[in-house]
Order: C-alpha cells, then structure tokens, then sequence
C-alpha cells in the first residue's frame, strides 16, 4: 500500500490524517526505541512481506487442526532459514517484536525461542552451552521447556517428576511416577521437539533436593521417532494458540547422563555430593527472563488491536448526534473514544515499563555474573507484577477494542478475536497472575517489616516514606497524581500489614492469616505495580528530548492515563485521603476534556506504531480503510461459499422440510 497515495483511500481516514499536528515517524522512533531500531524493524519486516512463502493458500480459520500446525511449521521454519541466511545476523531476540504477526496463532517454534534457548543461556555451564547453545541457535536441535504437570502448574515445588541419580554409571532416572506427573502444556513438545529442559525433582544420596533442570533427548535426530522409555503426544485443541502443538511427556525410568543437568548454579558431583546455588530460587531464572519479555509483547498485542479499532471508528458511521444531520464517525461519541483512546495510552505505559524493566534486568544479570544476587528478589517481584498487570491490562484493551468494532469485531477476518486469544493465554501462562501479585505482595509486606534496613531495592524505598501518608496533596500536575499512586499502594500495605498482624495477635498462624487477607493482598500488589507503572511513563515522558508536537500528544497520553486508572479505583485513592471526592469530580471531567484533545490524533497516533497491513492482518483496520469491501471479499474465502447449494441441504434439510408432508 503506497500510503503517499490518497487516491485509495477512505475519505474519513484522509480527513483524520489531516489533523495530525506531531511527527509522526518521530513517534515511531519513540515506540521502537530509537531510529536505528525503527531502521531494523522496517528492514526485516519488508523482508518478510514480500516473500510469498509466507502466504497462507486458504485463510487459517478454514484450516483442520493439522493443516494449521503444518502450515505454521512450514512458515516458522522457512522464517528461520531466512533469518540465518541474512548476512546482517539477525539476532533473534532482539529483533522478536518485529516477527509479530508474521506467524499466526502461535507457532511451533515460539517456545524453543523464547524458553529452551533462554534456558540453556541461564541455567547450562561453560561446556553445557558449548555442547547444546550452537546446535540450538542454529536449529539442528529444537526444544521445549517442560516444567508444568497434569496436577501441577503453579506450584513448582509440587512438580512429581523425579531424577534420581544413580553414581554407580553417573546417570539420572527421569520417571513419572503417577497419571498427574506427566508433563503437560509445553508448546512444541508435542510433534516438534527433538530435545527439552525437564523441571525435575533431583534425587541424590537419599535426599530430595526440589526441582532442577535437565537437558533431555526426547526423539531420535535422524528419524524423529520418540526414544525408548519416552511417551509423546499432542493435547489438543486450545482457546488459542492453536498452531502451537503445546504437548504431554511421561518417563519411564529413562537414563540420562549427570552431565545432563543444567549445572550452572547448583551441581551434582559424580558420587552423587550436592553443591547448592547461591541463592535456591536460580533455577527459576528461566521464567523470571521470560515473564520480562511478555511485558513487550503485551504491549504489541495492544498496539495491533488499537490500531484495529481507531482506524475502524474514524471510518465506521453509525447513528446521530445532532437530530436528523449525518451519521457521524462512531469516534466522535464520547463513549466509544473512552473504549479507544486510553488503550492507546496503556501501550506507552506498556512499552516505557517494559524498557526500565528490562534495564534493571541487565543490571541484576550483571551483578549475578559477580556472584551478588541482593537484587534477585526484587527483579522477581518487578517481573511478576509487570508480567501480571500488562497481561491483564493488555488482555481487557485488546476485548475492549474487539468490542468497540461490534458485530464485525467478532468476525476472525477483524483479527481481533485471534489477537484476544493469543493474549489473553499470558494472564495464565508463565505464571498465573493472582499468584504472582501473591509474590509480589510478600514482597512488599516483608519491605515494609524491614523498613529502615538498606535493601538497595528502590521500587519499595517508597514504604518507608510514612510522611506522605499524612499529605493529601491539593496540586493535580502529573507529578501529583504519581504521588497520589503512591499514598494509594502505601496507605494499602499498610492496611494489609496491620490486617495481617491483627489475626496473628489474636493468635492465627501467618498463613492462614496470609490466606485471609489474600484479596486485599492482591490489590496492595495492583496498586504498587500501577505506581511503578505510573511513574515511569511520567518519568520518561517529562524526560523525553523530543519536539513540541509529539511531547504534547505523550503528555495528555500519559495524563490521560493517570487520571484513568484513578477514576477505575478511586475509592482506594478517597480512602487514604489521596484525594477528595471533589477531586476525582474534577478529574473525570478532565479525563473527558483529554478525551476531546486527543480524538483528533488518533488515528495518527496509531499510525505511528506502523503495523504494515500484512501484519496486522485485519479487514477493519487496514491503512486504506476500505473496510467493507475487505469484508466482503473475505466472506467469499468462505469454503461453504464454493456451492450455491450445499450437500448438508441434501443430506439433513431437505429430509426435514419434506418430513411432514
Ligand atoms: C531472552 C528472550 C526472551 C524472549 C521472551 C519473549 C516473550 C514472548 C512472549 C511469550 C512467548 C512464549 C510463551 C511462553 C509459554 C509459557 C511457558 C510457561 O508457562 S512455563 C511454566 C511457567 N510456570 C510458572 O511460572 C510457575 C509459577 N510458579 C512459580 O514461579 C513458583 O512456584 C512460585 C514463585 C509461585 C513459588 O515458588 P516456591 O518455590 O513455592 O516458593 P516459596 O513459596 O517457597 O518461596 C517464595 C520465596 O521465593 C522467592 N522467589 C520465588 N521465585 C523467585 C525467583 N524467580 N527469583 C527470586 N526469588 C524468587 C520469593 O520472593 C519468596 O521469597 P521470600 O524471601 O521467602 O519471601
Ligand atoms: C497457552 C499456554 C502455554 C503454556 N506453555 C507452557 C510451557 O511451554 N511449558 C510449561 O511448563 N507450561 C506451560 N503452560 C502451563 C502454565 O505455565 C500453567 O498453566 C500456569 O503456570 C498456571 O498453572 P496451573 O495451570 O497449575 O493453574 P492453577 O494453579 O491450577 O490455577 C487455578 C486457580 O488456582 C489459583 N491458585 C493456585 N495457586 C494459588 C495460590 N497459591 N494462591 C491463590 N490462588 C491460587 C489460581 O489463581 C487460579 O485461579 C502453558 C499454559 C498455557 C495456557
């Protein structure tokens, strides 16, 4: 699509272009993360448009369960080759963002990518990675990562599988002892997997030690065939995903050798001697690195639904405002930009938490390589919140957006429903979400008990800040609101923490007390993880070198958000004196007045996120706005379309029409 060209396009979409009063490709910059990324993005993504491999011969929803795995097989491995074959050196990781949407539906090869190969990095030895990095980065070997069980997702120490070792021939047992120990969901395990990492029990000289990793062959490298002692298959059909063979696995007193167990940080030695980590959670870094990443890619989720429905509303006419004028674009009804806009504002909220997560990662991985892990549990508490709110936040904008298309954003061609499905897994996957605010809650009852030690853990530092629970401020520049975000998450551990330690006087256990104080110990873990969230889209966008048009439009974006995330809990803010009922008043009616500021940017705003239409892959929500001739073209894709006739009619209607006469 030649965007030069507005010949082609709705008229609408032209007209909203016309009010664009930022740079756009300096926003875009902004979202990539800098010109030589948006450079990148753009390199590899005309690379993957034009390549025809990458078509599919009938649209996915009209493919069987086997036909969507085989195509996406077929196109993830082709991607692959492609990558490796550019002289560039893609590195994959780093460029995952701009693969979204390339691949629909999951893909066979998303979790060797973003689990087995985190793994080996994280958890393998200097001879480990010698012997496993090379073969998997360049795909001779593709794995899983195998931790979640029939019985077992969430409760990690609960996992049955066992290794024991055996020094006699310095090899582990890997078994299944029970029907609720097979391993269950790993996405590749299924058909695609030669290889994974197993979460497994570690068994040595008697003892149990908890669950380690270990590097297992699963099928045979020339013939695919699962090994001996290995049970293999596909679980079947899912919410969403579906192109991902996710997978069971059962042992039966399948052999591996001892070097077969990640030993990075904790070791067995050939007698069978244990050498514990430095710190016992390290075996868990797999996650915690993962659960960083979704973070971003929560935020490209939303950016493709947004998209979707702005580009929609500005052309979609429907009703009136004024009795008997023009339907209007369904953009101009207040309500429907309150559906839209503020998912806008969440993806810079998304993107700019995503980075300072990531920042402080890199650091934590750093000090971790000088054996300092002071930093781990508050990386842990980050990544969980992090993980956990911007799946959920990403998961009700993409609904949202779905349902501010109506009727047509319930059909597949819209791309939204497989944008929900897609999205709406990460809320459950790679930790469920009530269980990591339950992480992070721990967290912040613990800092605040500590308050006075010197953790150098600064998203806490805040809780020993008593002072400002007694400041209602009466200022409502965006800095205030921060604040404001702050004596709410504060005011609430302290809730809690007096809650909890009520029960305990009055002679409870702590965790029963902990179990009875868990739904406000969930909001005390939302209400930090919106502060840190809060904070650094005010941080970044009061920072921001940037020109005066697109600093305005990020300033009423964030704002925007602040002002909106108070309205949806405005009692917590009311119950700790934040602010005044008078003050909320006054700030959802700015919210609205935002509202109104932005409605003109929309559709720019989204256009700088620069989702090329072959990626976002939507009748509604293409550049063009030629919506209902996209819709209906895509209706005649339609298998059932082929007849004018079809056999059911034969077989089953015609029979009952004619059976009563
Ligand atoms: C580099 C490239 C990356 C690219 C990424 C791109 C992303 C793309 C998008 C997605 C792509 C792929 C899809 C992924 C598919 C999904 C795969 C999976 O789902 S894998 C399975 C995931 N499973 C889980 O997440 C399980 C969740 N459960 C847990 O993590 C743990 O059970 C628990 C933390 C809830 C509890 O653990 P437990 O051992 O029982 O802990 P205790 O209660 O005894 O102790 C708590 C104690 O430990 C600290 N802790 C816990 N975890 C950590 C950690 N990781 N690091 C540091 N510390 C940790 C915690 O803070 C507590 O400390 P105390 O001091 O005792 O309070
Ligand atoms: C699409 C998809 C892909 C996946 N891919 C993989 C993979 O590649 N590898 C892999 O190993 N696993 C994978 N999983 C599994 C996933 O990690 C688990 O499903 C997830 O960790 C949740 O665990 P669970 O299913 O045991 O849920 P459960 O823990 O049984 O959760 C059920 C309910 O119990 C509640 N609950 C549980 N424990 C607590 C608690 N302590 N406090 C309060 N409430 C609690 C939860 O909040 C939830 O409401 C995948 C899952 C999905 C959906």
């Amino acid at each position: 699509m030649d965007k030069n060209n507005e010949r082609e396009c709705n008229e609408d979409l032209i007209r909203e272009r016309r009010k664009c009063n930022f740079n756009i490709e300096e926003l875009t910059n902004i979202v990539d993360g800098g010109k030589a990324r948006t450079a990148r993005r753009r390199e590899i993504q005309r690379l993957l448009i034009n390549d025809p491999e990458f078509l599919d011969e009938i649209p996915q929803d009209y493919m069987s369960h086997e036909d969507r795995y085989s195509n996406e097989l077929r196109k993830s491995a082709h991607l692959m080759q492609k990558l490796a074959d550019q002289e560039s050196g893609h590195d994959i990781h780093q460029d995952i963002g701009a693969l979204t949407g390339i691949l629909k539906d999951g893909n066979p090869l998303m979790v060797h990518l973003s689990m087995f190969i985190p793994a080996i990095l994280g958890q393998a030895n200097s001879e480990q990675q010698e012997k496993w990095l090379g073969r998997s980065l360049r795909n001779e070997i593709i794995g899983t990562y195998a931790q979640t069980e029939l019985g077992h997702g969430t409760f990690v120490r609960g996992l049955e599988t066992r290794a024991t070792y055996d020094p006699t021939v310095e090899e582990f047992v890997l078994h299944t002892p029970t029907i609720t120990a097979t391993k269950w969901w790993p996405g590749g395990l299924g058909k695609t997997c030669n290889y994974c990492v197993v979460m497994a029990q570690l068994y040595t000289q008697g003892r149990c030690y908890g669950p380690h990793p270990f590097i297992v062959q699963l099928r045979d490298e020339e013939t695919h065939r699962s090994l001996p002692g290995i049970t293999l298959g596909e679980i079947g059909p899912r919410l969403g995903l579906n192109s991902n063979d996710n997978g069971f696995l059962k042992f039966e007193n399948h052999r591996i050798p001892r070097t077969n167990m990640l030993m990075k940080h904790s070791q067995v030695l050939k007698d069978g001697t244990y050498v514990k980590p430095l710190h016992n959670k390290l075996s868990y870094g797999t996650m915690m690195l993962v659960r960083v990443g979704i973070v971003g890619a929560c935020s490209r989720s939303l950016q493709y639904a947004v998209t979707i429905a702005t580009r929609y509303s500005a052309v979609r006419h429907q009703s009136e405002i004024v009795p008997g004028q023009p339907e209007p674009q369904i953009l101009d009804y207040q309500t429907q930009q309150y559906k839209v806009i503020p998912q806008i504002a969440s993806v810079f909220a998304l993107i700019f938490s995503a980075r300072s997560l990531s920042k402080i990662q890199s650091s934590v991985t750093a000090k971790l390589k000088d054996g300092n892990t002071d930093l781990l549990p508050e990386l842990h508490s980050l990544s969980s919140g992090l993980k956990a709110l911007s799946s959920s936040d990403a998961s009700w904008g993409v609904e949202v957006c779905r349902l501010a298309c109506g009727g047509h954003g319930y059909l597949a061609s819209s791309n939204l429903p497989r944008t929900y499905t897609g999205t709406t897994c990460a809320i459950t996957y790679e930790g469920e979400n009530t269980v990591l605010l339950l992480q992070v809650a721990r967290y912040l009852i613990k800092s605040y008990r500590s308050i006075g030690k010197e953790t150098g853990a600064s998203s806490v530092s805040y809780l020993a800040d008593q002072t400002s629970l007694a400041s209602s401020s009466s200022s409502f520049s965006n800095k205030a609101l921060v604040q404001a975000f702050k004596l709410s998450a504060l005011s609430l551990v302290a809730e809690a923490e007096a809650r909890l330690q009520k029960l305990c006087d009055m002679g409870q256990e702590f965790y029963h007390a902990w179990n009875y104080c868990s739904v406000l110990l969930l909001k005390c873990a939302e209400a930090h993880t919106r502060y840190y969230i809060c904070e650094k889209y005010e941080q970044t966008v009061d920072s921001l070198k940037a020109s005066e048009g697109v600093k305005n439009v990020l300033q009423s974006l964030c704002r925007l958000y602040l002002i909106y995330h108070i309205t949806l809990t405005h009692g917590d803010f009311l119950k700790c004196g934040a602010l005044t009922p008078r003050n909320i008043a006054v700030l959802e009616g700015e919210m609205c007045d935002l509202l109104a500021v932005l409605r003109p940017q929309a559709v720019s705003i989204v256009d700088a996120f620069d989702i090329p239409d072959e990626l976002l892959g939507s009748t509604l929500g293409c550049w063009d706005g030629n919506v209902y001739q996209r819709l209906y073209d895509e209706a005649l894709k339609s298998p059932l379309n082929k007849t004018d006739v079809p056999d059911a009619y034969y077989k089953y209607l015609l029979p009952l029409m004619k059976s009563s006469l």
